[in-house]
């Protein structure tokens, strides 16, 4: 018997033959994947692929992310209110993902990084195209960013595209406005490449929402959901600082930034004010 062997039967129709047909590795692109982690301390630091296949699947799911984002963006934009919020579901669960695989970047002691840090010169993930699209996506627009870039053409249009595309938030407040609420006309016809400030009008708008939720079940689903959005990319943010403080303590970044202090500003910065300012009101 198998089981006595404590090996399973390889069942006879298996396929086994790939030269003419598609495998798991040629559809996947295994080769290129599994090829791109290289190493540039020499002699090769043990912790140094941590390092980057930990930086590399962020990126992926970053990927992810951002395509969902954008796509939610545009079923508001048609005002397809369910499917936008069935992919902002799925950004929340990578979301989770991504602040939870901070425990294994954790596992790299400072005197470990320290062995190989010197390597990353002035690379950083402040120079990460596809974060800083995603804060572009959720409305956090600086043109500013687009300055590290000015050498890598693709990632520049990328930005460019975004800073110059209405963010989800946006897309929100106009598919609020084609609902009948009364969203100011300074909000739909802002210059969408500006940060977002703080527009009290909409405190209100949003007041209405909550306080008449059944009237207004989708509008306020999607509120909710914008908030889940807004608090999973804090807790992001908030593990990075937390992991760089353990890591580096309060040394510069290699970036140029201040380092911890640079990053702990950022966990000042919001998305979706209204949707937290509106809480206060709640209930008064
Ligand atoms: C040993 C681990 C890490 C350390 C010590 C570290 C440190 C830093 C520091 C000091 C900065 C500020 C910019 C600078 O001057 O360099 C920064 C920015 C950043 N890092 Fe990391 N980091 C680590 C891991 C990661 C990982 C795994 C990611 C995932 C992609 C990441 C993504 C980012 C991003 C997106 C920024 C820009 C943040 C912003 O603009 O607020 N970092 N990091
Ligand atoms: N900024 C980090 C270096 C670093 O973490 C890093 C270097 C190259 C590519 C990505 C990185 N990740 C996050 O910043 C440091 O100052 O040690």
């Amino acid at each position: 018997m198998p089981v006595e062997k404590n090996t399973r039967e390889f069942d006879p129709e298996i396929v086994t033959d790939f030269r003419e047909r598609m495998s798991y590795g040629s559809y996947l692109d295994l080769e290129t994947l599994l090829g791109a982690q290289k190493p540039v301390s020499s002699p090769e630091h043990h912790d140094e692929l941590l390092f980057i296949i930990q930086h590399q699947t962020t990126e992926l799911w970053l990927k992810l992310v951002l395509h969902e984002l954008r796509a939610a963006t545009e079923h508001l934009r048609r005002d397809r209110i369910q499917p936008a919020l069935k992919c902002i579901a799925r950004v929340k669960h990578i979301q989770r993902t991504l602040t939870e695989q901070w425990s294994v970047l954790a596992t790299l002691t400072p005197s470990e990084y320290a062995e190989f840090r010197g390597v990353l010169a002035n690379s950083s993930g402040f120079q990460s195209y596809q974060y800083r699209a995603v804060e572009f996506a959720l409305g956090n627009k600086n043109r500013r960013m687009l300055s590290v870039f000015e050498s890598d053409e693709v990632a520049h249009a990328l930005l460019t595209e975004m800073l110059e595309a209405p963010s989800i938030y946006d897309e929100f407040l106009r598919y609020l406005h084609r609902q009948g609420f009364s969203i100011p006309a300074a909000v739909l016809e802002r210059d969408v490449t500006e940060a977002w400030v703080l527009h009290p009008a909409l405190v209100a708008v949003f007041r209405e929402i909550y306080e008449n939720a059944t009237l207004h079940w989708g509008a306020y689903e999607a509120c909710e959901e914008l908030v889940d959005l807004e608090d999973n990319f804090q807790l992001w943010r908030f593990r990075h600082l937390k992991t760089v403080q353990r890591i580096i303590g309060m040394k510069h970044g290699t970036g140029g930034s201040s380092g911890a202090a640079f990053l702990q500003k950022a966990l000042e910065l919001t998305f979706f004010p209204e949707l937290f300012a509106v809480r206060t009101e709640l209930g008064t």
